[in-house]
């Protein structure tokens, strides 16, 4: 199978558990809960995404003919040393496209493989670090993995929802927008008053890398 992809760089993960840590971001295109275009964004199932994933024209983005021609370019970006290799799969919706060969493909290019997905779809098997950031209006399928992390104030998604899946890590993400500061205001609160729930800033942003 081909994968069509946005774009391919290397930077630091921003956000939940690994933050901090080096990775190559694989930004698939397309995405089941929003076409991506501006028109359509108000009656999209996700109306609040900050990430432009329409085409193939981003840097390091194309057609990839298959998981070893996507791998390679996923080795390229990282460079030639071996330790800490680590690629994080997104998107747009990572799990349309992502397939058992493209894991093992990475794998064998000894890369630990996480991805960042809406939790619609299921996964291959092998995933080394799965974050599941579930959308209010949208089916949850993927119901365990390693972190959950939610996008926060939505309506019809209140914690409460989701804290007895069976993840590891359960953090709540300030919903970047005109509100972005009483959005911040609020998921404080909350984490102060539920300890279950951690903080995740999107610490790219503040830091202005990718
Ligand atoms: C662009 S999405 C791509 C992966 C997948 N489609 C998903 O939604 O998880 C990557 C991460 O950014 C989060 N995100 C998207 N828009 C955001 C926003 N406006 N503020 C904060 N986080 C946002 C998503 O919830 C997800 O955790
Ligand atoms: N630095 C950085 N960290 C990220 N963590 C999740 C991202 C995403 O868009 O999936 C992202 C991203 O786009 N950049
Ligand atoms: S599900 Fe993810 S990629 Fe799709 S529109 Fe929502 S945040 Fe963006
Ligand atoms: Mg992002």
């Amino acid at each position: 199978m081909s994968y069509a992809v946005k774009e391919i760089f290397k930077t630091l993960q921003g956000e939940g558990a690994q933050m901090g840590g080096a990775a190559v971001f694989c930004r698939f295109a397309g995405c089941n809960l929003w076409s991506g275009r501006e028109i359509d964004r108000g009656q999209a199932v996700c109306s609040f995404c900050d990430t432009d994933f329409v085409g193939i024209d981003g840097s390091g983005g194309g057609r990839f003919a298959d998981a070893g021609a996507l791998a390679d370019a996923v080795e390229a970006e990282w460079g030639d040393s071996r330790p800490g290799r680590y690629v994080v799969l997104t998107g747009g919706e990572p799990l349309l496209q992502v397939d058992q060969s493209l894991v093992d493909a990475l794998h064998a290019r000894g890369f630990e493989v996480g991805i960042e997905t809406n939790g619609t779809q299921a996964a291959p098997a092998g995933l080394d670090w799965v974050c599941v950031s579930p959308k209010a209006d949208a089916e949850l399928v993927l119901r365990a993995g390693d972190e959950l992390k939610l996008v926060y104030p939505q309506d019809k998604a209140a914690p409460e929802r989701f804290e007895h899946l069976a993840f590891d890590h359960f953090f709540l993400q300030p919903m970047d927008s005109p509100q972005a500061t009483t959005n911040l205001e609020a998921a404080i609160a909350y984490c102060t008053n539920n300890p279950r729930w951690r903080l995740s800033l999107q610490s790219h942003k503040m830091i202005g890398i990718r």
